[in-house]
């Protein structure tokens, strides 16, 4: 997978099809979808009842013929042609007429690191039934470290750290390449589960997926001293409706094992790096980029684990798409000519 920053500034259009959300940055115009990666079908006639958003809400409430359906598992199209259909219908009609006007329209599309293939290739044909002619793939870790700011063309070590949805890429770039990596199936899906598990073992409570990101906000929005969030679910016994105080450190607690998977995963990435490149990342630190960079105290119990310093991106979530949006419009400069390659 190599693609030169001259390639890029052809496209038009950015992608970043994630487990989670959808994020499509139109040039000239910035990120113009960023939508959950949601379908919501009736079974019986195959119609899109919903998309993104309104079809996420729907997940766990829906009768017996609509499904709510995710094209998109840990950052690969499984589901092509519902992927096209989603796409379709969060772009609207700005994408679709310029498609239209100029049906050689090229594409960019971020890409895992470590993506066989067949993944690339799904990739590729969700772009090109939308009519894209030709679709450029990058790697989501150089993508999301140009979006997050990092001098990822100097000859200066880097580390990101990149947290998804259903798994985490761990990377130490120099000169515009990627020198050492680690990828993790630990993202915010099983921190979720953590949270759901821990909740149910301690308070005996079912917690609906749509109650654990109020409460990652309430843990991060608490002034200190407060340590309880109010929570409801539903009781495990008696199946009623029923709200709980919970004591925030034991949901820190609760969420700790898995994310040891990501401090095994940042030393073994410095394992297989130089010297010289470690003694850099000591002084610059992690960067923490993606939407569970966002889980309250991550960042601290990472400074905690590896002694590095660790900052988080001003926008987590987007900087990948934000990054591939840069490289389109030029505004990414490369003192040497080497392709972005993986
Ligand atoms: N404020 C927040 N606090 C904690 N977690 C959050 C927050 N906002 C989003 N998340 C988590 O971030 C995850 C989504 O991250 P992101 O948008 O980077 O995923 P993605 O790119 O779709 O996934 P992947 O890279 O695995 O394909 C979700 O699991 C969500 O629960």
């Amino acid at each position: 997978m190599t693609v030169s920053l001259e390639q890029l500034s052809r496209c038009s259009v950015a992608v970043d099809l994630g487990a989670a959300r959808t994020r499509v940055y139109l040039k000239r115009f910035g990120v113009i979808v960023d939508a959950p990666s949601a379908v919501a079908v009736n079974t019986r006639s195959g119609a899109l009842i919903a998309v993104g958003a309104p079809a996420e809400r729907m997940v766990g409430r829906t009768p017996e013929h609509i499904r709510v359906v995710r094209p998109v598992s840990g950052g690969t199209v499984v589901d092509i042609d519902m992927a096209r259909r989603m796409l379709r219908a969060l772009v609207g009609d700005r994408i679709r007429r310029a498609w239209r006007r100029k049906p050689m329209l090229r594409a960019a599309v971020c890409i895992p690191h470590d993506a066989e293939p067949l993944v690339q290739r799904a990739a590729i044909e969700t772009l090109t039934g939308m009519g894209a002619r030709r679709v450029e793939l990058v790697d989501s870790l150089i993508a999301a470290a140009v979006g997050s700011g990092l001098p990822v063309e100097e000859p200066e070590a880097t580390m990101i750290v990149m947290c998804g949805a259903a798994t985490s890429h761990v990377a130490v770039l120099s000169l515009g390449s990627i020198v050492a990596s680690e990828t993790v199936p630990v993202g915010g899906e099983i921190i979720d589960r953590a949270v759901i598990q821990h909740l149910r073992n301690q308070h005996e409570l079912m917690l609906p997926n749509q109650a654990v990101h109020p409460l990652h906000l309430a843990m991060s929005v608490a002034p200190p001293g407060q340590t309880e969030a109010e929570v409801y679910g539903r009781d495990v016994s008696t199946g009623l409706f029923r709200t709980v105080n919970v004591d925030t450190e034991s949901v820190r607690a609760a969420i700790r094992p898995p994310l040891t998977a990501m401090v095994d995963a940042i030393r073994g990435v410095l394992r297989q790096c130089q010297p010289d490149l470690v003694a850099d990342l000591a002084d610059r630190g992690i960067m923490l980029v993606g939407g569970s960079a966002m889980l309250p105290g991550l960042d601290s119990m990472l400074r905690q684990a590896t002694g590095m310093p660790v900052h988080v991106a001003e926008q987590p979530a987007v900087c990948a798409v934000e990054g591939l949006g840069a490289m389109l419009e030029g505004r990414v400069r490369l003192l040497h000519r080497d392709p972005l390659s993986r």
